[in-house]
């Protein structure tokens, strides 16, 4: 079964593209991570993949539908986690989350919420305005966004980033997880260690084209761009 489907998928800004045209099938259960050298495109087709920008061509299409973040029945499906954070003023962490359990009609929002801050290591952040936060803090607590709330696709834009090594660690294991889970992870990543845990397929886009590497290769490619 396919759950994410791009075909001739070219993307960009103001009718330039800013990486090679790229096909990829991703089922439940997959594990997929983009990876080149800066600017290379990745986080754009990460973005384009949620429907928050056009493709300049090719299509993609999620769950057997063209991708439309206005679509409920879309969103309730996709969690995302970009390199961007907003937060409502004067609501506290744990806060944040409920509501986004609550948004995704999670029954026991609460108690959801309190596992995934204990898993993410930031239980004693709850009562904390995300403001205050430090940067790993904060990179921790919008993952925990993505993991309070029901995913059939998950797609995170270098979600390693600002994390201590041990968060690094976790991480991977929740990837493999959620993988296992029979949930599609796609996410972009500079990180070759992060790479081999999870055990990913790696999708390299270079001026040479988008290239589909095997999990063998992928890590020892991604940490020859040191
Ligand atoms: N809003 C924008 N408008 C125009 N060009 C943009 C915009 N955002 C990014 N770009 C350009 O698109 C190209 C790809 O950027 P993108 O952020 O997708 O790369 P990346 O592979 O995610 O890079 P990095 O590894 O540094 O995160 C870059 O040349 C960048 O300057």
């Amino acid at each position: 079964m396919t759950l994410l489907e791009l075909s001739g998928l070219v993307v960009g800004y103001g009718g330039t593209a800013v990486c090679p045209p790229l096909s990829l099938t991703v089922a439940p259960g997959d594990a997929v991570a983009v990876i080149g050298t800066n600017g290379t495109g990745k986080s754009t087709l990460l973005r384009t993949v949620l429907g928050l920008q056009d493709p300049l061509s090719g299509t993609v299409r999620a769950f057997g539908r063209a991708v439309d973040e206005r679509e409920r029945a879309f969103r309730t499906r996709v969690a995302g986690v970009l390199d961007d954070d907003a937060f409502f003023p004067g609501v506290t962490v744990r806060e944040h989350l409920v509501l986004t359990a609550r948004g995704h009609g999670v029954a026991d929002a609460g108690a959801v919420t309190d596992r995934v801050l204990d898993h993410m290591g930031i239980a004693g952040q709850a009562g904390a305005m995300p403001h205050t936060l430090s940067s790993g803090q904060r990179r921790r607590f919008l993952l925990a966004s993505a993991l309070v709330r029901p995913r059939d696709l998950l797609v995170l834009d270098e979600p390693e980033q600002r994390l201590d090594t041990a968060m690094r660690g976790r991480l991977a294991d929740t990837l493999r997880a959620e993988a296992d889970a029979g949930t599609a992870v796609l996410f972009a990543t500079h990180d070759d260690r992060l790479l081999a845990a999870t055990g990913a397929r790696a999708l390299h886009l270079s001026d040479d084209g988008a290239v589909l590497l095997d999990p063998d290769e992928a890590p020892g490619v991604l940490a020859g761009f040191r």
